[in-house]
């Protein structure tokens, strides 16, 4: 049984978050660290292809992000799509497998880390105490439809014509179903690019009884719109509006819109608000590579994240071209503020 399952989810996802402190601290980019790391993500199946030629480099990261201090881990599924691994010739039951082995190796990581944790067999983490103490979550990712295209449209929110919320949900609903009998904590569903898909992800989690939580998270091209244009007001209303979603928030995002966003989000919903935005680059879908825009430094990021959390976020850590340096940072960070003891 999952963590969340326990109680009330909402309940016992501020149960968790108290645990952690009043605040959660996320992991960073897997993918982009994956890619660090030496793997070629120059596929349309882009990290979800690592599941099937490097499981063991998935571990690692993960690993390493917990080592670094963050309490959620997300799992490899961003772009592991029943779909996507049919065109590479797997059978549905493959397919599946897969599926649920993305959450099995972040399962294994944190077992890793717990294992460690009670023997205190470190050298390298801040503070053996409290990690030995530290909560930890596994979410299974949901990357969007966008993402499956492989084109980068999950950072233009632009689907093609006949795309309907009827597809979605039909494309989402096995997926949905197989990480949520995963042994995931919550289902988190990233980089969600326009209102139509947030729709589609709340009624596939009332339609499915879906039995585990979720969060919902947005990727935007400004302070007050998700890439689509349509407004992060109205999308995280969309995802007040299900009792399944426990938390919204903004992610693979340029940190400089993040403030104005938090501010947003406030506005329109109570239930916790979490943030990872990536490093500021810009991704060029054609070549699946970054560039720099405005690039943002490590040390420039990190020195937002009081003020993210003094303006509502409970949760902060780093998407695409973070690494477990901005991790470790953000997570000093917080735990050097002398932070109230939020109330949920
Ligand atoms: C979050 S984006 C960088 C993921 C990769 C994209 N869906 C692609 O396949 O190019
Ligand atoms: N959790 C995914 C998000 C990509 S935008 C990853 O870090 O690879
Ligand atoms: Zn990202």
């Amino acid at each position: 049984m999952g963590l969340l399952e326990t109680v009330e989810a909402s309940k016992g996802f501020a149960e968790f978050l108290r645990r952690c402190g009043g605040y959660g601290v996320l992991d960073g980019g897997l993918a982009t660290e994956l890619e660090r790391h030496g793997a070629d993500l120059n596929d349309p199946l882009w990290s979800a292809k690592c599941l099937m030629t490097s499981p063991h480099l998935i571990r690692r990261v993960h690993q390493d992000y917990l080592d670094a201090g963050a309490n959620i881990i997300i799992s490899s599924s961003y772009q592991a799509t029943l779909q996507g691994f049919e065109a590479n010739g797997l059978s549905r039951e493959e397919a599946e497998a897969l599926l649920k082995r993305s959450v099995e190796i972040a399962i294994e990581a944190r077992d890793i880390f717990n294992d460690r944790a009670s023997k205190g067999s470190w050298d390298f983490v801040d503070d053996v105490s409290a990690a030995s103490q530290r909560p930890v979550l596994v979410a299974a990712s949901v990357g969007s439809y966008g993402a499956y295209l492989s084109d980068g449209s999950e950072y233009s929110g632009i689907y093609p014509d006949n795309v309907s919320i009827d597809t979605l949900k039909d494309f989402h609903r096995r997926r949905v179903q197989v990480l949520a009998e995963s042994g995931a904590d919550i289902i988190a569903f990233e980089t969600t690019p326009n209102m139509m898909e947030a729709k589609a992800y709340v009624e596939l989690l009332e339609d499915e009884n879906i039995k585990i939580p979720a969060w919902l998270s947005f990727s935007c091209k400004d302070g007050i719109n998700v890439v689509s244009g349509d407004l992060i007001t109205d999308c995280a209303k969309v995802a007040d509006s299900c009792r399944k979603v426990i938390g919204v928030g903004i992610n693979c995002t340029s940190p400089r819109y993040i403030h104005d966003l938090i501010q947003s989000i406030q506005k329109v919903t109570d239930k916790p608000i979490l943030v990872y935005p990536n490093s500021g680059e810009t991704y060029v879908p054609e070549t699946k590579e970054w560039v720099k825009s405005n690039g943002v430094q490590d040390e420039d990021f990190v020195a937002y994240i009081g003020k993210w959390y003094e303006a509502g976020a409970s949760l902060v850590g780093g998407c695409c071209r973070t690494t477990p340096n901005t991790i470790r940072a953000i997570s000093r960070a917080l735990s050097s503020k002398s932070i109230d003891k939020r109330q949920f």
